[in-house]
């Protein structure tokens, strides 16, 4: 009955949406290109079904002109009880799973297919990808490419894809009517916690992993950026998904802490620095999984080929979205062929390329230029160090004081310098911004070369670029990072839909976008044995053991 009725539920709500035109837009509370100054957006709470305000809201600038233009609740400590009495409402058997509301895994697929059909829509795609934009600029083509990333990630789990994550498995047992029946479990009341500088793709994806697998999630974007995820709702609700399913929490970090540690999430997703990462997992005595700071290494292998590609590919990952990619080449080993081969100088004219007019360089959201510029000072005490290429601040704009504005920089630090134990943690400080260290070795010297990848305490993405089949077997062998790729192609950013992005080697690593990750991160493992006989007629009680 129940799902006969949810079938005609989900019949009406296709008609209804499939004559919506979103052209028009309606679900949208706010349009990127009105915000200023004078028409100043407002961003809202969500919990219980409701949108609220706060006694307080925070007064956004503008990264590119320093203008007043979003409103966002500073919720204090004393408004949030509702947020945590509605996660605590949620039980630990989730709102679905395997055995208890089964019609939602349908509903969660038809939601996503509504919501993969109307991101196709070139004027929501474009909406999304100018939101983005305001709030955290990056060129027009990368926003529009995490819109890109997050309709297709829809489109992946539309139909029945979503109970097909839930799939189990079963062991024939011992006797007749045995068997143990491998689940997996949602956590039931849980919360997402997410950085700035992926507002859409990274909230997104990991909020739908929780729905899918059954869970109640409370979500918290950084404020700078959290109205794209608030339209994102909006844009959730009128495909089909119910109001009450997600709370929305506007605050500061140490807010969002204390809603933690009083509503004991069974489970947190957090996205962001390692030190708020090591923070949050004292204080829920480990009940978290991580996607912490990336300092991301790149490799150039003795085997010298398609430099231009290799160099392009060089530049956009050290230099796109201003280097706030968590999977920014931080650090590049270049094999002394490859300086021999122009590397250097051709990443140098194409870094020259970038210019804020387009935001192919742009604000720094998080690290003042002062900060990078000190950064860069202390590395060039380092002996043999030098500048390579950038090292200033930006000319000529509007961007407010409290972001950073610098040219796209390298700095070459001597491969040996770099292993010592004075400079080692300065040199593989990750700045979060439009900065690499650059280094060369020589084929006698790759172990040294991955002794400092041994050394380094984060492990999210890497690139080994040679198609020298025993090269790569050696680095692949004696490393560890989660997202590693390997070829002549290799690059160290790009966090599609179609594979597994997030660290390893750290027990507390999560993962993004793909079944796998859904899997791991959103749901447990529950083996349910059943035993339901027949006993056999000439059963007798046996001698006790
Ligand atoms: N591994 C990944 O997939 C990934 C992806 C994107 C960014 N990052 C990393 O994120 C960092 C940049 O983002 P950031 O500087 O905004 O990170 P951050 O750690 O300062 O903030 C991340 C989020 O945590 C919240 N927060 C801060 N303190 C908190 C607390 N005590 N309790 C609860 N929430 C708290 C913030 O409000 C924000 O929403 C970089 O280190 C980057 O490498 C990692």
């Amino acid at each position: 009955m129940q799902i006969r009725g949810l079938s005609t539920l989900l019949c009406r709500t296709s008609r209804r949406l499939s004559s919506r035109n979103y052209a028009s837009l309606a679900f949208a509370s706010v349009h990127p290109n009105e915000i200023s100054g004078q028409h100043p957006a407002d961003v809202k709470n969500l919990v219980g079904g409701k949108w609220s305000g706060s006694s307080k809201f925070d007064t956004l600038v503008d990264p590119l002109n320093g203008q007043n233009f979003i409103k966002v609740p500073n919720t204090s400590q004393s408004e949030v009880q509702p947020f945590i009495a509605s996660l605590q409402s949620c039980p630990k058997s989730g709102l679905h799973n395997p055995l208890k509301n089964l019609e939602r895994y349908l509903l969660y697929g038809d939601v996503s297919a509504k919501v993969a059909n109307a991101l196709r829509h070139p004027k929501l795609a474009d909406y999304f990808a100018r939101l983005i934009q305001r709030v955290s600029p990056k060129s027009y083509a990368q926003a529009e490419g995490e819109v890109m990333v997050t309709q297709k990630f829809f489109e992946n789990f539309s139909g029945d894809q979503v109970r097909f994550l839930a799939r189990s498995f079963t062991v024939p047992g011992n006797h007749l009517g045995q068997q143990s029946i491998g689940l997996r479990w949602p956590y039931g009341p849980v919360t997402i916690i997410t950085p700035f500088n992926f507002p859409l793709e990274i909230p997104a994806l990991q909020l739908m992993g929780a729905l899918y697998m059954g869970n109640k999630p409370l979500l918290k974007v950084d404020s700078k950026v959290s109205i794209v995820m608030e339209q994102m709702l909006r844009l959730l609700h009128d495909c089909g998904m119910p109001l009450e399913d997600v709370d929305f929490l506007n605050s500061d970090g140490p807010v969002m802490n204390h809603v933690l540690v009083e509503a004991e999430p069974k489970m947190t997703l957090f996205t962001g620095s390692s030190r708020v990462a090591e923070k949050l997992a004292g204080d829920l005595k480990g009940r978290i999984k991580l996607e912490d700071a990336g300092f991301d290494w790149k490799i150039l292998g003795p085997d010298v080929q398609q430099v231009d590609y290799v160099s392009w590919v060089c530049d956009q990952d050290a230099y796109a979205c201003s280097g706030q990619k968590c999977s920014a080449q931080s650090i590049l080993f270049m094999h002394e062929n490859w300086t021999k081969a122009g590397v250097v100088d051709k990443l140098k004219t194409l870094a020259k390329r970038r210019k804020l007019e387009d935001l192919t360089v742009g604000p720094v959201l998080t690290v003042t230029t002062k900060r990078i510029l000190d950064h860069i000072e202390s590395l060039l005490k380092i002996p043999g160090s030098k500048i390579a290429f950038g090292g200033k601040p930006l000319s000529n704009h509007t961007i407010p004081e409290i972001y950073g504005a610098v040219e796209p920089t390298a700095v070459y630090v001597p491969l040996k310098e770099i292993l010592k134990a004075k400079n080692f943690d300065l040199v593989t400080t990750e700045i979060f911004g439009p900065f690499q260290v650059i280094t060369e070795y020589k084929t006698a010297e790759l172990h040294l070369v991955l002794e400092a990848c041994e050394k380094m305490h984060a492990h999210l993405t890497a690139a080994v670029v040679s198609n020298d089949v025993h090269f790569l077997q050696e680095v692949l062998g004696n490393t560890v990072n989660g997202t590693t790729y390997a070829g002549i192609r290799a690059r160290t950013t790009g966090a599609p839909q179609n594979h597994w992005f997030g660290p390893c080697g750290d027990p507390r690593g999560a993962g993004i976008g793909t079944p796998e990750a859904i899997k791991l991160v959103w749901s447990a493992h529950r083996e349910i044995i059943q035993d339901v006989g027949p006993v056999g007629s000439g059963w007798k009680t046996p001698p006790c053991t």
